[in-house]
């Protein structure tokens, strides 16, 4: 369990004093994937340096697994941060070294024998599935393979926790996913506790259990992610939601729609955890005497179940358009009806 109390980290700039987190105050249960999010300057980087003991509160303590890290010092200290590693966005590699060698320099730095080490390191390229790249060097690999050597070397001493500082920034979408997949498998097999920071909504959405929003050094908002999504709260926390539910048609106007779609009933429904394996709108067909064209929507599965907007258009009789609804409600969906004929 991570747990930070009231910590704020200031920075005597030209300027005067520089408030970079300010009186933040959450806790992380072990296992959990965890993101900080927030737009450029908000204190992201700033929040993660805090948990390694990189940089040292103003204010407040910071408890790492049961070592308060803003009083330790010495040997301590660096045992304990022995259990927190970082992933880089720019992965942060010796260039001059191989895969293997570059995921072996945790271990020579921490003493481990040189048997003991090629173990370790033929676990960890099949872990993050770099086989056959072993001898390569990082300008002989694509981004997601440099950022799986980054991650097999910062999983080296095997950490209890995880940071990653915009992992997935440099990556194409496709990538992301990749790596964002690897990052879930690592969670679930090793049980390591993933902190990560992102400005990018997607990711939040894709991997983590909760959340936190950061705005001018402060946590706005925090939350179980489809909490966050179902009723964001601050202003900053819809702008985040906005990027990943509206769709192309969505963002055009709902007018358009009701002019394109004058029949029936044009119906938005919201998925919030919702299981997607179960066939919704094929039962609503078979169930009541209706017709269902889908227009427009944006349902992605998180930790915790889909979670998205889809619209549709319902022709029948008023009264098997009604129960239609109803039995949507009665499956939780909750659906808002956007024209009538
Ligand atoms: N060492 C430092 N000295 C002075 N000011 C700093 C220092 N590090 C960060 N800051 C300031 O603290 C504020 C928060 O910066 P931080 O890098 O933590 O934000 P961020 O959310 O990570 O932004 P980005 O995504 O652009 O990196 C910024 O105003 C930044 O200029």
């Amino acid at each position: 369990m991570i747990q930070l109390d009231k910590v704020t980290k200031q920075f005597n700039t030209a300027n005067g004093t520089l408030t970079a987190v300010d009186n933040v105050s959450l806790s992380i249960n072990d296992g959990e994937i965890y993101g900080i999010i927030g737009y450029s300057g908000a204190g992201k980087s700033t929040m993660i340096r805090l948990f390694n003991g990189l940089e040292k509160p103003t204010s407040g303590s910071i408890i790492v697994n049961g070592a308060n890290i803003t009083e330790i010092k010495g040997a301590k200290l660096r045992a304990a941060r022995h259990k927190v590693s970082m992933v880089f966005q720019h992965f942060n590699l010796l260039w001059s070294r191989t895969v293997e060698e570059n995921i072996a320099f945790t271990l020579e730095v921490a003493g481990v024998k040189k048997e003991q080490r090629q173990v370790k390191v033929a676990e960890l390229i099949e872990l993050v599935g770099l086989q056959g790249r072993e001898k390569s060097y990082p300008s002989q690999l694509s981004g997601g393979q440099k950022q799986r050597v980054g991650i097999a070397r910062a999983l080296a001493n095997e950490p209890e926790v995880l940071l990653c500082d915009e992992a997935t920034s440099a990556l194409d979408p496709e990538t992301t996913d990749a790596i964002l997949d690897l990052l879930v498998s690592i969670n679930e097999r090793l049980n390591i506790t993933i902190i990560l920071i992102t400005h990018e909504m997607h990711v939040i959405r894709k991997i983590c259990n909760r959340v936190a929003v950061m705005e001018e050094g402060k946590i706005v908002e925090e939350g179980d992610v489809l909490q966050v999504f179902e009723s964001p709260k601050a202003a900053v926390t819809q702008k985040f939601v906005q990027q990943v539910i509206e769709t192309s048609g969505q963002k055009e106007s709902i007018k358009q729609m009701q002019e394109q779609f004058p029949d029936g009933k044009l119906i938005k429904l919201f998925f919030v955890g919702t299981a997607t394996e179960r066939p919704v709108i094929t039962q609503l067909i078979r169930k009541f005497n209706v017709e269902v064209n889908i227009i427009d929507g944006n349902i992605s599965p998180t930790k915790s179940g889909a979670y998205g907007t889809l619209i549709v258009q319902i022709n029948g009789v008023d009264d098997d358009v009604e129960k239609a609804v109803n039995y949507l409600a009665a499956q939780g969906i909750k659906s808002e009806v956007i024209s009538h004929d």
